[in-house]
């Protein structure tokens, strides 16, 4: 991630030849530009000011202004992560998984979450995944903030304000460098509360959205049809009050007795909420019968809902029992869901903690992961939407995740030529732009989180 030589100083200046997805290219594909079978085009980028300023095809800029020639390379936008859990990763040495799967999880989660996350250590590990994906080349990040009500003398209270407090701070320090979003993380019984109502207001106050966790309707977890519809309408009367979107985890479960996702939708229509409610997770969905799961999904679509999927942590946890190697890779039914015209985003979820012992807060990785658990391939052309424009949409930034004349001249400059290259290797040598510029950042050391020295 060092600066490269060949970039220009100038303020004005071109990039010339670069391959560059069309899905990314939001504003139109240049007219009279060459598209391979990836349906990428090869394009010249004109950057002025550290923006967008023009996007001709390869030999059609200004031969007046300096020029570096990416000689067919890839130039991606910095990509927008719209679900993670920055508040837990990098707990996972201190506080493991004993089981690696979900109940495993909220055990750990629980246990190091009472015993650790005051405002200090919050702030260490956010400000290490912050810097992590800002030397990956990740331009927006949503994240999700446990805020359940904390058992003892106002402990939970407490707990949710130094969450929040961490969170606003770190939105500040990053403005500029990170687009941060915050989502209250609660199961969603809490909004039927007296601590539900403040913990909405701290939300609001936070510039937030109403988020939270959906109970499994029947099945493992018990919880009536009846019950959820109720809590659902307190959730969305709260967010509606406040004039604030709605993210939720959906059915994240093998159960395919868990339908909370047409709950969801279900409430969203008889709200009048389309377009602002994105679910995460669903993966329950895919278990169930293709008809009811075709009811759903269209349902689904006629609500605008978006959904998110979380490849990578969705095939850790689910379908895992000791000794018995997984037949299920735990992910919502994508496929399905795009064709019926539902937005879908891919994103990281959590990082190095009970819930996912790995990760590194790269979206280029998630991506990547995402093509070959999902099959996003043959032909790979449609997939890079699902990690740029697709999630920028989501949270709403307009240029997020996207190449297109006005925007800030954020990308991430790729040693590969194909999208069969960018999926084949994991590019380390990737360079960051921000704009217009090369960023020096390289990924901070691992004992940054301990605070010791690193040998080099
Ligand atoms: N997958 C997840 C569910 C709930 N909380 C998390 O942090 N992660």
């Amino acid at each position: 991630m060092s600066e490269p030589s060949f970039l220009p100083e100038a303020r004005a200046f071109r990039l010339r030849n670069a391959r560059v997805p069309a899905a990314f290219l939001t504003g139109g594909v240049p007219a009279g530009a060459p598209l391979d079978g990836d349906g990428c085009a090869l394009i010249d980028i004109v950057v002025a000011d550290g923006a967008f300023a023009g996007l001709l095809p390869a030999g059609g800029s200004p031969e007046a202004l300096p020029a570096a020639d990416l000689a067919g390379r890839q130039v991606w936008p910095r990509l927008v992560d719209a679900h993670t859990h920055l508040d837990k990763g990098h707990t996972v040495a201190r506080t493991p998984n004993p089981d690696g799967d979900f109940p495993g999880a909220r055990g750990a989660t629980t246990a190091d979450r009472t015993r650790y996350w005051d405002a200090e250590d919050l702030r260490r590990r956010m400000a290490f995944g912050l810097a992590c994906a800002w030397a990956h080349g990740t331009g927006a990040i949503r994240t999700h903030l446990d805020s359940q009500e904390s058992a003892g003398e106002g402990a939970l209270r407490d707990q949710a304000a130094t969450t929040w407090a961490v969170f606003r701070e770190m939105r500040t320090a990053w403005a500029g460098r990170i687009a941060l979003q915050g989502v209250g993380l609660t199961p969603i019984d809490a909004y039927a509360t007296d601590y539900g109502r403040r913990l909405a207001d701290l939300i609001a106050d936070s510039d937030g959205l109403i988020g939270g966790v959906t109970r499994p309707t029947g099945g493992l977890h018990g919880g009536a049809l009846a019950e959820i519809d109720a809590l659902l309408d307190r959730l969305f009367d709260l967010a509606r009050e406040r004039n604030r979107d709605v993210d939720l985890h959906i059915d994240e479960t093998g159960d395919p007795a868990a339908t909370s996702l047409d709950a969801v939708a279900r409430a969203t229509l008889r709200h009048g909420y389309e377009g602002r409610v994105t679910c995460g997770h669903c993966c329950s969905l895919a278990l169930q019968p293709d008809a009811q799961a075709a009811a759903t999904i269209a349902r689904v679509a006629q609500a605008g809902i978006r959904i998110v999927t979380l490849p990578t942590v969705n095939m850790y946890l689910q379908d895992r029992q000791r000794g018995r190697t997984p037949r299920w890779r735990g992910v919502a039914p994508v496929q399905e869901l795009m064709a019926a015209g539902v937005p879908v985003a891919v994103a990281g979820d959590n990082c190095r903690d009970a819930f996912y012992a790995y990760g590194d807060h790269d979206m280029l990785d998630t991506f990547r992961a995402a093509v070959r658990i999902l099959h996003l391939d043959h032909p790979l052309a449609g997939a890079p939407a699902l990690a740029g424009p697709v999630p920028g949409e989501m949270m709403g930034l307009p240029h997020a995740g996207t190449i297109r004349v006005g925007g800030p001249a954020d990308l991430i400059l790729l040693p590969a030529r194909s999208l069969n290259e960018v999926v084949a290797r994991s590019h380390a040598g990737r360079i960051v732009v921000v704009a217009g510029r090369p960023i020096a950042a390289r990924l901070p050391p691992y004992e940054a989180l301990t605070g010791e020295a690193a040998p080099w």
